[in-house]
């Protein structure tokens, strides 16, 4: 028995007066840690352009990249670079405002590793978003694509890509009256940082591409790799031409443009998504 007093509160699970050593194990630190990644829900990543959609957060800690040890800083425009914890709808959750792309440098091992960081944190559902261009002919720019499914290939030499419609959300777009500009469609991710040629656009359309980006795909591969359930989607920002004489590349500027013209649409389908998520997913 210690020799201090003793309150007996074992409210909150913790008994003073059997914890004479006053020593954190390891094992003691896993169960703070376990308490605390319960919190934590759903992982948000905003595409290029798409930043805003971390205004859904309220009651928001933002934390820079640059100052978490060992993180990686976003270095393209329209990633402000850095880490919302907060609630949209309620739900607890952790906004990526900027992600990390091949092109920038980085290995796919470090653009995955924040949501490696999300499933430590107790993240189980994972909503990663990303500006792309619309290949289907039927898209038009500002529509949105939900990634029924993604064309890994990067990693033609052996990720599985994920398979599957989201029943679920898509009755949830029908409900917010969004079926008309919401498609659900087949992502690739491409190294860049340039974008495709004419050949290559013409090359996966042929493979069933409907919309083309450099990111997401890998994200979505780890996440579901960690057990985590996926929903993502394209804002189209552009239509990419398969014509040599009519056809214009995509630039930053109008990328970045679309997705601020969207920032209110899609505000209301991040906290609709997130919603969805915390009245459906029964506390997993
Ligand atoms: O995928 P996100 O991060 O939305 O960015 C997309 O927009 C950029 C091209 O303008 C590329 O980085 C492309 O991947
Ligand atoms: O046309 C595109 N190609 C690749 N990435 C993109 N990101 C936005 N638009 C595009």
């Amino acid at each position: 028995m210690s020799a201090y007093s003793c309150n007996n509160n074992k409210s909150n699970g913790y008994d003073m007066c059997e914890d004479t050593e006053n020593e954190y194990t390891y094992e003691k630190l896993m169960k703070i840690r376990e308490f605390l990644a319960e919190r934590i829900h759903v992982g948000i990543i905003c595409g290029s352009g798409l930043g805003s959609m971390g205004e859904a957060v309220r009651n928001s800690v933002c934390i820079e990249y640059k100052d978490i040890p060992s993180f990686p800083i976003s270095t393209v425009q329209g990633h402000k670079g850095r880490l919302i914890f907060g609630y949209v709808s309620d739900v607890p959750v952790m906004c990526m405002q900027g992600r990390f792309h091949y092109y920038e440098g980085y290995p796919l091992s470090k653009c995955v590793m924040p949501v490696r960081l999300m499933k430590l944190l107790g993240v189980t559902h994972l909503i990663a978003s990303n500006a792309a261009g619309g290949l289907n002919p039927s898209y038009k720019v500002g529509d949105i694509m939900l990634q029924k499914d993604h064309l890994n290939i990067m990693g033609f030499s052996g990720n599985n890509p994920l398979r599957g419609p989201n029943d679920g959300v898509t009755n949830l777009v029908r409900q917010l009256g969004m079926e008309d500009d919401v498609h659900e469609g087949v992502y690739t991710c491409m190294g860049g940082p340039n974008y495709e040629t004419v050949a290559e656009l013409r090359a996966l359309k042929v493979l069933g591409v409907d919309a083309v980006g450099m990111s997401t795909v890998h994200e979505v591969t780890t996440a579901k790799h960690c057990g985590m359930k996926c929903f993502a989607f394209s804002l189209i920002t552009n239509i990419c031409s398969i014509d040599y004489e009519n056809g214009e590349e995509a630039t930053c500027e109008e990328v970045l443009d679309v997705g601020k013209s969207k920032e209110t649409i899609l505000k209301v389908l991040v906290e609709n998504v997130v919603k969805f998520i915390g009245e459906h997913s029964n506390n997993e």
